[in-house]
């Protein structure tokens, strides 16, 4: 279905075709129409489907509808969002969508310039993307007036509600007309979440695309037990063997992340480490530089699992087994995006195996074993083996959210009643973790596999009906092997292009190129923040 068909302006269309896109993916297809009729909408969808663009459009297209009223524009649609990277990204979403659109935007968010920001509020925006704490500075400065705000959007709200963002978000919501449309985009429907809707929204229209739990079947998912201390060395074998060209490898701690970026570097790999303990200039350095390609290799902790967009990640590593199982989904989520395939590796250690089982029970599938055959394993641990108790959080693997049939996961088995985070925000039993980096294989093939079970090449279902010129590679690893993609987060190409056709859809080889809070108090950035309670509910430890 062209974009045209689901009441897109022409000018929208226009700059949309100009992205890249040529038809909406399902969520969009699904979200857009409702927020266009101006209904309040709750949207859930599978990583890297395109929600960015599901109420990025409507709310553009209502600015072109209403056209230039002449004067100084006036804030109408606000978009508040967890970390300074997301509002940075979702900004040039807005600006790149918008571009034969006449409207101004401006991203808003802690660790920046307040000097610059309050310029361009002065000057006059129609749409601000925010981050919460540096948005409630400006409201407490009276830098930014809300009044005539149309449109809410609040993006990842579980993640803003675990950082414990819930008191910033009511007052930011006290500063807008009660009459407005909210928009609310979440991967997990919590009872926090719940409550949240009902006190903020008007009978939303709930739509749900894809099982959340489950990883979208773009990534191909790989397992390899490894004894603690020897993840590095497993980590520096793989990539010196494969060819990964861009590497995101997530570490539960901002020490580990470090470390693990320190070893490579060591090892001659272009190696950058992204967390909240960095400046938000290296933070954007590190983003930059690794978009860019500059850096193969970019280690991080969870403050760059949700939501983050890397065209071409081909390889995410799981340095540590993430104690909550949708963190998992979040990581992996950085590649296999858009039309893209991409693989995830996770070494497990001995004591991480109850872990790994957790994830299993979320997702709904059993892992099989990765071993190297030319890899000296002091021990050679089976995923039967294991503690009995998993290291850090209780069963069920998610943070009690929701609950999902498939998963078993009760719901709030680690909150307790309420929210009962731990004092640094539930992520205290958290370990650390080492890092590494990746190279791709291609065919390597010296992998042995307990019983070897991964995924085929399939292409991101929704954004594979959606539609985009961009010059494709076949995909990549295909089902049962063991051997990892070759490179860097292949796209196949659609819109009547046959590329991948032409690669039989799974070249294997081929080289893919691949928080702090503002608030008037500390810097704002929604990426993990202090353990500091807001309003009755502890936040995230930063990551
Ligand atoms: N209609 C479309 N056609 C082709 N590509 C698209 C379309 N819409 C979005 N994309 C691309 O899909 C990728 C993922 O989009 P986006 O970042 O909005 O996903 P998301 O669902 O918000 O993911 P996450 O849950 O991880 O935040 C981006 O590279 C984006 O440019």
């Amino acid at each position: 279905m062209p974009f045209k068909k689901i009441g897109l302006c022409d000018e929208l269309v226009q700059g949309i075709l100009a992205t890249g896109y040529t038809a909406p993916t399902e969520i969009q297809a699904e979200a857009i129409p409702v927020a266009i009729e101006g209904r309040d909408m709750i949207g859930c969808a599978q990583t890297g489907t395109g929600k960015t663009a599901a109420f990025v459009l409507p709310i553009l297209n209502k600015i072109a509808k209403i056209g230039h009223t002449g004067g100084k524009p006036r804030v109408k649609a606000l978009i508040v969002t967890p970390t300074r990277e997301l509002a940075m990204q979702i900004d040039n979403s807005v600006k790149g969508y918008g571009r034969f659109v006449k409207m101004k935007s401006a991203a808003i968010f802690g660790g920046a310039s307040m000097e610059k920001q309050v310029k361009a509020l002065r000057r006059g925006v129609d749409v601000i993307a925010a981050t919460p704490g540096r948005l409630i500075d400006h409201v407490g400065r009276g830098t930014v007036d809300l009044s005539g705000v149309e449109v809410l959007v609040l993006d990842e709200a579980d993640r803003m509600l675990d950082m414990g963002f819930v008191n910033d978000i009511q007052k930011i919501i006290e500063r807008m007309p009660k009459k407005r449309q909210t928009l609310l985009f979440s991967a997990t429907m919590s009872k926090e979440v719940k409550k949240l809707t009902k006190t903020i929204q008007r009978s939303p229209k709930m739509i749900q695309i894809g099982e959340q739990h489950n990883p979208i079947d773009t990534i191909t998912q790989h397992i390899y037990p490894v004894p603690a201390k020897q993840k590095m060395d497993l980590l520096r074998h793989m990539l010196e063997r494969h060819q990964m060209y861009s590497v995101l490898i997530f570490s539960r701690t901002k020490r580990g992340a470090d470390r693990i970026c320190k070893n490579l570097k060591k090892a001659k790999v272009k190696a950058v480490a992204i967390h909240s303990d960095r400046t938000q200039r290296q933070r954007l350095q590190a983003l930059d530089g690794f978009k860019r390609g500059k850096f193969q290799v970019m280690v991080a902790t969870d403050i760059a699992a949700r939501g983050i967009n890397v065209e071409g990640i081909s390889h995410v590593f799981n340095y540590d087994v993430p104690a909550y199982a949708e963190d998992y989904v979040h990581r992996i989520g950085r590649t296999g995006r858009a039309e893209a395939t991409g693989d995830a590796i996770t070494f497990v250690g001995y004591d991480e195996i109850p872990n790994l089982k957790k994830i299993e029970r979320f997702i709904g599938r059993t892992f099989a074993a990765d071993y190297y055959d030319d890899f000296e394993y002091e021990t050679r641990i089976s995923l039967n083996d294991g503690p009995k108790k998993s290291s850090g959080r209780k069963k069920g693997g998610s943070r009690g959210r929701g609950g999902n049939a498939k998963s078993g996961r009760g719901g709030g088995a680690n909150r307790g009643g309420g929210r009962g985070r731990s004092k640094d925000g539930g992520a205290a039993k958290r370990g650390a973790s080492g890092g590494g980096k990746a190279k791709s294989a291609g065919g390597a093939g010296r992998k042995r596999s307990e019983s070897s079970e991964s995924r085929g090449g399939k292409k991101n279902a929704a954004v594979k009906k959606a539609g985009r010129r961009d010059k494709g590679e076949g995909s990549k690893s295909d089902g049962g092997k063991v051997y990892f993609g070759g490179g860097k987060g292949k796209k196949k190409r659609r819109g009547g292009d046959d590329a991948s056709a032409k690669s039989g859809g799974k070249k294997r080889n081929s080289k893919s190129k691949r928080k702090k809070r503002s608030g008037g108090k500390n810097e704002s950035a929604g990426d993990g923040k202090t353990a500091a309670k807001r309003g009755g509910v502890v936040r995230r430890k930063k990551a």
